[in-house]
Protein backbone atom coordinates (compact mmCIF):
# COMPACT_ATOMS: atom_id res chain seq x y z
CA UNK A 1 0.00 0.00 0.00
CA UNK A 2 1.59 3.71 -1.07
CA UNK A 3 1.24 6.88 0.64
CA UNK A 4 0.66 10.00 -1.15
CA UNK A 5 3.89 12.82 0.29
CA UNK A 6 3.15 16.08 -0.28
CA UNK A 7 5.85 16.65 -2.84
CA UNK A 8 4.71 17.53 -6.42
CA UNK A 9 6.63 16.05 -8.87
CA UNK A 10 5.07 18.15 -11.91
CA UNK A 11 1.87 18.92 -13.77
CA UNK A 12 0.75 18.05 -16.50
CA UNK A 13 -2.71 19.04 -19.14
CA UNK A 14 -4.41 15.68 -17.64
CA UNK A 15 -3.00 14.84 -14.29
CA UNK A 16 -0.35 16.04 -10.97
CA UNK A 17 1.86 13.41 -9.94
CA UNK A 18 3.05 13.80 -6.23
CA UNK A 19 5.78 11.73 -5.28
CA UNK A 20 4.41 8.48 -2.91
CA UNK A 21 5.86 6.34 -0.87
CA UNK A 22 5.28 2.03 -0.72
CA UNK A 23 4.72 1.45 2.92
CA UNK A 24 5.61 -2.79 2.53
CA UNK A 25 8.39 -1.87 0.60
CA UNK A 26 10.05 1.33 1.31
CA UNK A 27 10.70 2.40 -1.63
CA UNK A 28 9.62 6.54 -3.44
CA UNK A 29 6.71 5.94 -5.95
CA UNK A 30 5.01 8.10 -8.37
CA UNK A 31 1.41 9.07 -7.28
CA UNK A 32 -0.15 9.99 -10.14
CA UNK A 33 -3.82 11.40 -9.97
CA UNK A 34 -6.17 12.03 -12.72
CA UNK A 35 -9.57 13.75 -13.02
CA UNK A 36 -12.32 11.26 -13.96
CA UNK A 37 -15.80 9.47 -13.29
CA UNK A 38 -16.26 6.49 -11.77
CA UNK A 39 -17.87 4.91 -14.89
CA UNK A 40 -14.91 6.35 -16.77
CA UNK A 41 -12.56 4.41 -14.53
CA UNK A 42 -14.56 1.29 -14.57
CA UNK A 43 -14.52 1.33 -18.53
CA UNK A 44 -10.29 1.44 -18.25
CA UNK A 45 -10.37 -1.57 -16.53
CA UNK A 46 -9.14 -3.70 -19.62
CA UNK A 47 -6.74 -1.05 -20.12
CA UNK A 48 -5.24 -1.49 -16.22
CA UNK A 49 -4.94 -5.23 -16.99
CA UNK A 50 -2.56 -4.77 -19.76
CA UNK A 51 -0.77 -1.88 -18.03
CA UNK A 52 -0.36 -4.51 -14.98
CA UNK A 53 0.59 -6.85 -17.31
CA UNK A 54 3.48 -4.83 -19.15
CA UNK A 55 6.81 -5.15 -17.55
CA UNK A 56 10.40 -4.03 -19.39
CA UNK A 57 13.39 -2.44 -18.23
CA UNK A 58 12.85 0.58 -20.90
CA UNK A 59 9.08 0.78 -19.17
CA UNK A 60 7.81 2.42 -16.09
CA UNK A 61 6.60 0.14 -14.07
CA UNK A 62 2.80 0.11 -13.32
CA UNK A 63 2.33 -0.88 -9.35
CA UNK A 64 -1.01 -0.34 -8.61
CA UNK A 65 -4.49 1.51 -9.07
CA UNK A 66 -7.98 2.41 -7.74
CA UNK A 67 -10.50 5.33 -7.82
CA UNK A 68 -11.18 7.73 -4.56
CA UNK A 69 -14.05 10.68 -4.49
CA UNK A 70 -13.18 12.25 -8.30
CA UNK A 71 -9.85 10.91 -9.16
CA UNK A 72 -8.02 7.74 -10.73
CA UNK A 73 -5.33 7.04 -8.79
CA UNK A 74 -2.62 4.93 -10.42
CA UNK A 75 0.96 4.17 -8.51
CA UNK A 76 3.84 3.64 -10.85
CA UNK A 77 7.38 3.32 -10.76
CA UNK A 78 9.11 7.24 -9.76
CA UNK A 79 11.91 8.81 -11.87
CA UNK A 80 14.41 10.83 -10.81
CA UNK A 81 15.79 12.68 -13.48
CA UNK A 82 13.44 14.29 -15.24
CA UNK A 83 12.40 14.04 -18.87
CA UNK A 84 14.19 13.77 -21.94
CA UNK A 85 13.14 16.84 -23.70
CA UNK A 86 14.67 18.98 -19.72
CA UNK A 87 17.99 16.49 -20.63
CA UNK A 88 17.67 17.86 -24.25
CA UNK A 89 17.74 21.27 -22.81
CA UNK A 90 20.17 20.75 -20.41
CA UNK A 91 22.41 19.27 -22.59
CA UNK A 92 21.86 21.57 -25.64
CA UNK A 93 23.44 19.22 -28.35
CA UNK A 94 23.31 15.99 -26.61
CA UNK A 95 26.44 13.89 -28.28
CA UNK A 96 25.52 10.74 -30.74
CA UNK A 97 27.39 8.10 -28.10
CA UNK A 98 24.28 9.62 -25.85
CA UNK A 99 21.57 9.63 -28.59
CA UNK A 100 22.23 6.07 -29.79
CA UNK A 101 22.10 4.87 -26.28
CA UNK A 102 18.50 6.65 -25.24
CA UNK A 103 17.56 5.47 -28.99
CA UNK A 104 18.40 1.80 -28.56
CA UNK A 105 16.47 1.98 -24.81
CA UNK A 106 13.29 3.71 -26.63
CA UNK A 107 13.00 1.39 -29.37
CA UNK A 108 13.70 -1.64 -26.80
CA UNK A 109 10.29 -0.75 -25.16
CA UNK A 110 8.92 -0.16 -28.24
CA UNK A 111 9.61 -3.72 -29.58
CA UNK A 112 8.08 -4.98 -26.55
CA UNK A 113 5.15 -3.26 -26.25
CA UNK A 114 4.45 -3.71 -30.15
CA UNK A 115 5.46 -7.87 -29.69
CA UNK A 116 1.38 -7.86 -27.97
CA UNK A 117 -0.77 -9.34 -29.92
CA UNK A 118 -2.58 -7.28 -30.49
CA UNK A 119 0.17 -4.98 -30.32
CA UNK A 120 0.35 -2.46 -27.66
CA UNK A 121 0.54 1.13 -29.06
CA UNK A 122 1.70 3.97 -26.71
CA UNK A 123 -0.42 6.75 -28.65
CA UNK A 124 1.68 9.46 -27.15
CA UNK A 125 5.32 8.94 -27.79
CA UNK A 126 7.45 12.04 -27.25
CA UNK A 127 10.52 13.21 -25.52
CA UNK A 128 8.08 14.77 -22.07
CA UNK A 129 6.58 11.10 -21.88
CA UNK A 130 10.08 9.45 -21.76
CA UNK A 131 12.09 9.56 -18.47
CA UNK A 132 15.54 9.44 -17.37
CA UNK A 133 17.19 8.16 -14.56
CA UNK A 134 20.45 9.94 -14.34
CA UNK A 135 22.66 7.52 -12.20
CA UNK A 136 22.55 5.36 -14.94
CA UNK A 137 21.74 7.12 -18.25
CA UNK A 138 18.52 4.56 -18.09
CA UNK A 139 15.45 5.59 -19.74
CA UNK A 140 12.12 4.49 -19.83
CA UNK A 141 8.48 5.12 -21.50
CA UNK A 142 6.18 6.73 -19.32
CA UNK A 143 2.68 7.98 -19.62
CA UNK A 144 2.24 4.79 -20.40
CA UNK A 145 -1.95 4.03 -21.05
CA UNK A 146 -3.10 7.18 -20.75
CA UNK A 147 -4.15 8.00 -24.25
CA UNK A 148 -7.53 6.23 -23.60
CA UNK A 149 -8.45 8.29 -20.12
CA UNK A 150 -7.79 11.37 -22.19
CA UNK A 151 -10.05 10.90 -25.29
CA UNK A 152 -13.20 12.44 -24.74
CA UNK A 153 -11.59 14.74 -22.39
CA UNK A 154 -11.80 18.39 -22.82
CA UNK A 155 -8.44 17.78 -25.14
CA UNK A 156 -9.92 15.53 -27.92
CA UNK A 157 -7.02 15.19 -29.87
CA UNK A 158 -5.43 11.51 -28.66
CA UNK A 159 -1.64 12.02 -28.96
CA UNK A 160 0.57 15.63 -29.80
CA UNK A 161 0.14 17.00 -32.62
CA UNK A 162 3.64 17.47 -33.98
CA UNK A 163 4.06 13.78 -32.97
CA UNK A 164 1.34 12.56 -34.63
CA UNK A 165 1.40 10.23 -37.78
CA UNK A 166 -0.95 11.98 -40.76
CA UNK A 167 -3.00 8.68 -40.03
CA UNK A 168 -3.68 9.61 -36.85
CA UNK A 169 -5.10 12.61 -37.92
CA UNK A 170 -7.64 10.26 -40.06
CA UNK A 171 -10.99 8.10 -39.57
CA UNK A 172 -9.37 5.33 -41.39
CA UNK A 173 -7.59 4.10 -38.35
CA UNK A 174 -3.97 3.51 -37.69
CA UNK A 175 -1.68 0.42 -36.19
CA UNK A 176 1.41 0.51 -33.52
CA UNK A 177 3.37 2.34 -36.47
CA UNK A 178 2.09 5.39 -34.97
CA UNK A 179 4.43 5.18 -32.27
CA UNK A 180 7.80 4.62 -34.70
CA UNK A 181 6.74 7.89 -36.69
CA UNK A 182 6.33 9.43 -33.08
CA UNK A 183 9.71 8.00 -32.29
CA UNK A 184 11.40 9.28 -35.71
CA UNK A 185 10.14 13.18 -34.67
CA UNK A 186 11.86 12.30 -31.21
CA UNK A 187 14.93 11.58 -32.64
CA UNK A 188 14.88 14.76 -34.63
CA UNK A 189 14.28 16.96 -31.60
CA UNK A 190 17.61 15.46 -29.91
CA UNK A 191 19.94 16.00 -32.40
CA UNK A 192 18.36 19.70 -33.51
CA UNK A 193 17.14 20.85 -30.21
CA UNK A 194 13.91 21.99 -31.18
CA UNK A 195 10.58 20.67 -30.82
CA UNK A 196 9.36 19.79 -34.81
CA UNK A 197 7.52 21.92 -36.69
CA UNK A 198 7.84 25.02 -34.22
CA UNK A 199 7.40 26.84 -36.98
CA UNK A 200 3.77 26.05 -36.87
CA UNK A 201 1.38 28.57 -34.78
CA UNK A 202 -1.22 26.24 -33.99
CA UNK A 203 -2.16 22.63 -34.44
CA UNK A 204 -4.52 23.55 -37.93
CA UNK A 205 -1.30 24.60 -38.89
CA UNK A 206 0.59 21.23 -38.38
CA UNK A 207 -2.28 19.62 -39.67
CA UNK A 208 -1.67 21.43 -42.79
CA UNK A 209 1.68 20.54 -43.11
CA UNK A 210 1.71 17.13 -41.65
CA UNK A 211 -1.28 16.09 -43.86
CA UNK A 212 0.15 17.39 -47.12
CA UNK A 213 3.25 15.19 -46.77
CA UNK A 214 5.70 18.63 -45.20
CA UNK A 215 8.30 17.75 -43.18
CA UNK A 216 9.42 19.75 -40.09
CA UNK A 217 11.50 22.53 -41.16
CA UNK A 218 14.11 21.70 -38.57
CA UNK A 219 14.83 17.89 -40.40
CA UNK A 220 17.07 20.11 -42.73
CA UNK A 221 19.14 20.97 -39.81
CA UNK A 222 20.21 17.66 -39.43
CA UNK A 223 23.71 17.25 -40.85
CA UNK A 224 24.88 13.51 -40.14
CA UNK A 225 23.81 11.53 -43.00
CA UNK A 226 22.86 8.10 -40.94
CA UNK A 227 20.89 10.09 -38.43
CA UNK A 228 19.16 11.60 -41.39
CA UNK A 229 18.04 8.20 -43.00
CA UNK A 230 17.25 6.85 -40.01
CA UNK A 231 14.42 9.71 -38.88
CA UNK A 232 13.14 9.80 -42.65
CA UNK A 233 12.83 5.79 -42.44
CA UNK A 234 10.50 6.54 -38.96
CA UNK A 235 7.99 8.99 -40.28
CA UNK A 236 7.80 7.77 -43.81
CA UNK A 237 4.48 6.96 -44.91
CA UNK A 238 2.86 4.21 -42.88
CA UNK A 239 3.60 1.61 -45.63
CA UNK A 240 7.20 2.61 -46.08
CA UNK A 241 8.07 3.15 -42.12
CA UNK A 242 10.35 1.30 -40.44
CA UNK A 243 8.71 -1.44 -37.35
CA UNK A 244 10.88 -0.68 -33.92
CA UNK A 245 12.91 -3.66 -35.03
CA UNK A 246 14.02 -2.48 -37.72
CA UNK A 247 14.62 1.03 -36.59
CA UNK A 248 16.72 -0.92 -34.23
CA UNK A 249 18.79 -2.90 -36.81
CA UNK A 250 19.66 0.49 -38.53
CA UNK A 251 22.74 1.50 -39.26
CA UNK A 252 23.04 4.54 -37.06
CA UNK A 253 21.50 2.54 -34.08
CA UNK A 254 24.26 -1.03 -34.68
CA UNK A 255 26.04 -1.19 -31.37
CA UNK A 256 30.47 -1.37 -32.11
CA UNK A 257 31.31 -4.52 -30.34
CA UNK A 258 35.04 -4.42 -28.65
CA UNK A 259 37.23 -7.57 -28.05
CA UNK A 260 38.83 -7.57 -24.40
CA UNK A 261 41.27 -10.14 -21.79
CA UNK A 262 39.92 -10.83 -18.81
CA UNK A 263 41.88 -13.72 -17.99
CA UNK A 264 45.55 -15.45 -19.34
CA UNK A 265 46.55 -18.86 -17.35
CA UNK A 266 50.17 -18.80 -16.54
CA UNK A 267 51.34 -20.45 -19.50
CA UNK A 268 49.66 -17.74 -21.39
CA UNK A 269 48.18 -19.72 -23.78
CA UNK A 270 44.72 -19.90 -22.22
CA UNK A 271 43.31 -16.69 -22.53
CA UNK A 272 39.45 -15.69 -21.48
CA UNK A 273 38.11 -13.14 -23.93
CA UNK A 274 35.12 -11.08 -24.15
CA UNK A 275 32.98 -9.31 -26.99
CA UNK A 276 31.60 -6.33 -25.36
CA UNK A 277 29.22 -4.44 -27.30
CA UNK A 278 30.15 -0.45 -26.51
CA UNK A 279 26.50 1.20 -25.12
CA UNK A 280 24.98 -2.54 -24.45
CA UNK A 281 25.79 -2.78 -20.94
CA UNK A 282 24.03 -6.05 -20.25
CA UNK A 283 25.24 -7.82 -22.94
CA UNK A 284 29.16 -9.36 -23.78
CA UNK A 285 29.71 -12.34 -24.76
CA UNK A 286 32.59 -14.65 -23.03
CA UNK A 287 34.49 -17.08 -24.36
CA UNK A 288 38.06 -19.33 -24.18
CA UNK A 289 41.08 -18.94 -26.66
CA UNK A 290 43.76 -21.52 -26.85
CA UNK A 291 46.25 -19.58 -28.63
CA UNK A 292 47.90 -22.83 -29.56
CA UNK A 293 44.68 -24.59 -31.06
CA UNK A 294 42.59 -21.65 -32.12
CA UNK A 295 42.44 -19.55 -34.85
CA UNK A 296 40.54 -15.91 -34.98
CA UNK A 297 38.84 -16.76 -37.86
CA UNK A 298 37.36 -19.90 -37.04
CA UNK A 299 36.46 -18.80 -33.32
CA UNK A 300 34.63 -16.33 -34.24
CA UNK A 301 32.70 -18.72 -37.37
CA UNK A 302 32.03 -20.90 -34.47
CA UNK A 303 30.12 -18.10 -32.88
CA UNK A 304 28.59 -17.13 -35.56
CA UNK A 305 27.16 -20.72 -36.34
CA UNK A 306 25.72 -21.21 -32.94
CA UNK A 307 24.41 -17.80 -33.61
CA UNK A 308 26.27 -16.60 -30.43
CA UNK A 309 27.21 -13.80 -32.62
CA UNK A 310 25.89 -11.85 -35.37
CA UNK A 311 27.63 -12.30 -38.65
CA UNK A 312 27.66 -8.28 -39.68
CA UNK A 313 30.43 -8.55 -36.45
CA UNK A 314 32.40 -11.04 -38.10
CA UNK A 315 35.11 -9.46 -39.57
CA UNK A 316 35.15 -6.55 -36.95
CA UNK A 317 35.60 -9.14 -34.19
CA UNK A 318 37.98 -11.22 -35.77
CA UNK A 319 40.07 -8.20 -36.13
CA UNK A 320 39.93 -7.17 -32.79
CA UNK A 321 40.96 -10.49 -31.60
CA UNK A 322 44.19 -10.49 -34.38
CA UNK A 323 44.86 -7.08 -32.56
CA UNK A 324 45.26 -9.14 -29.10
CA UNK A 325 47.09 -11.30 -30.12
CA UNK A 326 49.12 -9.06 -31.99
CA UNK A 327 49.70 -7.13 -28.88
CA UNK A 328 50.53 -10.01 -26.55
CA UNK A 329 52.95 -11.21 -29.32
CA UNK A 330 54.46 -7.57 -29.26
CA UNK A 331 54.90 -7.09 -25.64
CA UNK A 332 56.42 -10.73 -25.51
CA UNK A 333 59.08 -9.76 -27.74
CA UNK A 334 59.75 -6.86 -26.60
CA UNK A 335 60.17 -8.63 -22.90
CA UNK A 336 62.21 -11.37 -24.67
CA UNK A 337 64.50 -8.50 -26.21
CA UNK A 338 64.79 -7.22 -22.95
CA UNK A 339 66.63 -10.61 -21.29
CA UNK A 340 63.43 -11.15 -18.53
CA UNK A 341 61.53 -13.89 -20.59
CA UNK A 342 61.89 -16.99 -22.36
CA UNK A 343 61.99 -16.92 -26.16
CA UNK A 344 58.70 -16.14 -27.16
CA UNK A 345 57.59 -16.86 -31.16
CA UNK A 346 55.27 -14.04 -33.17
CA UNK A 347 52.03 -14.88 -32.19
CA UNK A 348 49.98 -13.57 -34.74
CA UNK A 349 46.50 -15.70 -35.47
CA UNK A 350 46.68 -19.09 -33.19
CA UNK A 351 50.16 -19.00 -32.62
CA UNK A 352 52.13 -19.48 -29.26
CA UNK A 353 52.18 -16.50 -26.62
CA UNK A 354 54.90 -17.50 -24.43
CA UNK A 355 55.79 -14.25 -23.30
CA UNK A 356 53.75 -12.17 -20.72
CA UNK A 357 50.74 -10.73 -20.94
CA UNK A 358 50.66 -6.57 -20.98
CA UNK A 359 47.97 -4.76 -19.26
CA UNK A 360 44.91 -5.16 -21.04
CA UNK A 361 41.54 -3.44 -20.88
CA UNK A 362 39.55 -5.71 -17.90
CA UNK A 363 36.06 -5.14 -18.21
CA UNK A 364 34.45 -5.72 -14.73
CA UNK A 365 31.97 -3.38 -14.80
CA UNK A 366 29.91 -5.63 -16.55
CA UNK A 367 28.28 -8.32 -14.51
CA UNK A 368 25.24 -8.82 -15.91
CA UNK A 369 23.98 -11.04 -18.44
CA UNK A 370 26.73 -12.70 -19.98
CA UNK A 371 26.96 -15.17 -22.16
CA UNK A 372 29.21 -17.82 -21.30
CA UNK A 373 30.45 -19.84 -24.21
CA UNK A 374 32.25 -22.89 -23.34
CA UNK A 375 34.14 -23.60 -26.50
CA UNK A 376 35.41 -27.08 -27.99
CA UNK A 377 38.88 -25.83 -26.02
CA UNK A 378 38.54 -25.00 -22.68
CA UNK A 379 39.93 -27.52 -20.72
CA UNK A 380 38.40 -26.81 -17.10
CA UNK A 381 34.36 -27.04 -17.96
CA UNK A 382 31.86 -28.98 -20.33
CA UNK A 383 28.49 -28.01 -21.36
CA UNK A 384 27.60 -31.41 -21.65
CA UNK A 385 25.05 -32.99 -18.73
CA UNK A 386 25.91 -35.62 -17.19
CA UNK A 387 23.23 -38.52 -16.69
CA UNK A 388 21.64 -37.55 -12.74
CA UNK A 389 18.95 -39.26 -12.02
CA UNK A 390 16.00 -36.90 -12.53
CA UNK A 391 14.61 -35.36 -9.45
CA UNK A 392 11.45 -33.99 -8.35
CA UNK A 393 12.26 -30.59 -6.41
CA UNK A 394 9.37 -29.84 -3.55
CA UNK A 395 9.40 -26.23 -3.06
CA UNK A 396 10.51 -25.84 0.40
CA UNK A 397 13.75 -27.29 -0.94
CA UNK A 398 17.09 -25.21 -0.11
CA UNK A 399 18.56 -23.49 -3.27
CA UNK A 400 21.36 -25.35 -2.60
CA UNK A 401 20.28 -28.81 -3.17
CA UNK A 402 19.07 -27.66 -6.58
CA UNK A 403 22.39 -25.80 -7.29
CA UNK A 404 24.43 -28.04 -5.94
CA UNK A 405 23.41 -30.82 -7.99
CA UNK A 406 23.09 -28.70 -10.91
CA UNK A 407 27.07 -27.83 -11.22
CA UNK A 408 27.83 -31.51 -10.59
CA UNK A 409 25.28 -32.37 -13.73
CA UNK A 410 27.08 -30.18 -15.33
CA UNK A 411 30.76 -30.73 -14.29
CA UNK A 412 30.80 -26.95 -12.54
CA UNK A 413 33.18 -27.22 -9.22
CA UNK A 414 32.25 -26.01 -5.99
CA UNK A 415 33.53 -22.87 -6.87
CA UNK A 416 30.68 -22.19 -9.44
CA UNK A 417 28.16 -23.42 -7.60
CA UNK A 418 28.67 -21.11 -4.80
CA UNK A 419 29.32 -18.38 -6.71
CA UNK A 420 25.42 -19.31 -8.58
CA UNK A 421 24.16 -19.36 -5.26
CA UNK A 422 25.70 -15.98 -4.31
CA UNK A 423 23.86 -14.70 -7.24
CA UNK A 424 20.38 -15.95 -6.12
CA UNK A 425 20.37 -15.41 -2.26
CA UNK A 426 21.23 -11.68 -3.19
CA UNK A 427 17.73 -11.45 -4.65
CA UNK A 428 16.60 -13.52 -1.63
CA UNK A 429 16.16 -16.63 -3.40
CA UNK A 430 16.21 -18.97 -0.48
CA UNK A 431 14.12 -22.25 -1.79
CA UNK A 432 13.32 -24.10 -5.00
CA UNK A 433 9.60 -22.63 -4.38
CA UNK A 434 11.06 -19.12 -4.95
CA UNK A 435 12.33 -20.01 -8.27
CA UNK A 436 9.05 -21.19 -9.63
CA UNK A 437 6.67 -19.03 -11.94
CA UNK A 438 9.62 -16.33 -12.82
CA UNK A 439 9.75 -14.88 -15.99
CA UNK A 440 12.81 -14.57 -18.64
CA UNK A 441 13.07 -11.23 -17.56
CA UNK A 442 13.01 -12.14 -13.78
CA UNK A 443 16.29 -14.42 -14.64
CA UNK A 444 18.33 -11.90 -16.94
CA UNK A 445 17.92 -10.06 -13.21
CA UNK A 446 20.11 -12.46 -11.45
CA UNK A 447 23.52 -11.65 -12.93
CA UNK A 448 24.08 -15.48 -13.83
CA UNK A 449 25.60 -16.24 -17.38
CA UNK A 450 23.08 -17.32 -19.80
CA UNK A 451 24.72 -21.00 -19.31
CA UNK A 452 23.94 -20.63 -15.46
CA UNK A 453 20.41 -20.05 -16.06
CA UNK A 454 19.42 -22.50 -18.66
CA UNK A 455 21.55 -25.37 -16.70
CA UNK A 456 19.38 -24.30 -13.14
CA UNK A 457 16.09 -24.19 -15.16
CA UNK A 458 16.74 -27.34 -17.14
CA UNK A 459 17.46 -29.10 -13.90
CA UNK A 460 14.49 -27.51 -11.83
CA UNK A 461 12.19 -28.25 -14.78
CA UNK A 462 13.80 -32.03 -15.38
CA UNK A 463 14.89 -31.06 -18.26
CA UNK A 464 17.73 -32.71 -19.97
CA UNK A 465 18.87 -30.99 -22.93
CA UNK A 466 22.58 -32.42 -23.33
CA UNK A 467 23.42 -28.55 -24.10
CA UNK A 468 22.13 -25.84 -22.03
CA UNK A 469 24.85 -23.27 -23.52
CA UNK A 470 23.27 -24.21 -26.66
CA UNK A 471 23.34 -20.45 -27.41
CA UNK A 472 21.72 -20.82 -30.39
CA UNK A 473 18.33 -21.13 -28.99
CA UNK A 474 19.10 -19.12 -25.98
CA UNK A 475 16.44 -16.46 -25.00
CA UNK A 476 19.03 -13.73 -24.96
CA UNK A 477 21.69 -14.36 -27.50
CA UNK A 478 23.92 -11.25 -28.52
CA UNK A 479 21.79 -12.01 -32.60
CA UNK A 480 18.91 -11.43 -30.81
CA UNK A 481 19.41 -8.28 -28.88
CA UNK A 482 21.56 -6.23 -30.53
N1 LIG B 1 6.96 8.40 -13.04
C1 LIG B 1 7.29 9.68 -12.83
N2 LIG B 1 8.39 9.97 -12.09
C2 LIG B 1 8.73 11.27 -11.87
N3 LIG B 1 8.05 12.34 -12.37
C3 LIG B 1 6.95 12.10 -13.10
C4 LIG B 1 6.51 10.76 -13.38
N4 LIG B 1 5.40 10.85 -14.15
C5 LIG B 1 5.16 12.17 -14.35
N5 LIG B 1 6.09 12.93 -13.72
C6 LIG B 1 6.14 14.40 -13.70
O1 LIG B 1 4.84 14.91 -13.79
C7 LIG B 1 4.71 15.77 -14.93
C8 LIG B 1 3.32 15.61 -15.49
O2 LIG B 1 3.14 14.33 -16.01
P1 LIG B 1 2.59 14.12 -17.48
O3 LIG B 1 3.30 15.06 -18.41
O4 LIG B 1 2.66 12.68 -17.81
O5 LIG B 1 1.07 14.59 -17.31
P2 LIG B 1 -0.07 14.50 -18.40
O6 LIG B 1 -1.18 15.36 -17.92
O7 LIG B 1 -0.36 13.08 -18.71
O8 LIG B 1 0.74 15.08 -19.60
P3 LIG B 1 0.45 15.76 -20.95
O9 LIG B 1 0.18 17.18 -20.61
O10 LIG B 1 1.78 15.55 -21.64
O11 LIG B 1 -0.66 15.03 -21.61
C9 LIG B 1 5.83 15.35 -15.86
O12 LIG B 1 6.25 16.40 -16.68
C10 LIG B 1 6.92 14.96 -14.88
O13 LIG B 1 7.63 16.10 -14.47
Amino acid sequence: MSKQLNSVLGKGAYKIVYKGIDRDEGYEVAWNCFQTTRQEYADLSQEVEILKRVRHPNIINFHDCWFSNTEFIFITELMTSGTLREYIRKLQHPNVKIVKRWCRQILKGLIYLHSYDPPIIHRDIKCDNIFINGAHGEVKIGDMGTAKMKSGKKYTVIGTPEFMAPEMYEEKGYNEKVDIYAFGMCLLEMVTGEYPYSECKNAAQIYKKVSLGLKPDCLSKVADPDVLALINHCIAPENERYSAQEAIDDQFLCVEPEVVVLTTNEAKDHLTLQVVFKGMDKLSVKFEFNTSTDTAEEVVNEMIEEHVLPQRYQRFITHDINRILRELAGTAEKKEGAGHQPSASPMIQGSHPHGSVPPMTLDTSNPSTQIALDRRNSNTESNSEEELPHKEYSPDTPIEELVNDTAMAYHRGRDKADEWLAKLKNQDIMTVGDLKDLQDSDWAGFGLTVFASRAIRNRLLGKSTKRPSSIARSSSTASEMI
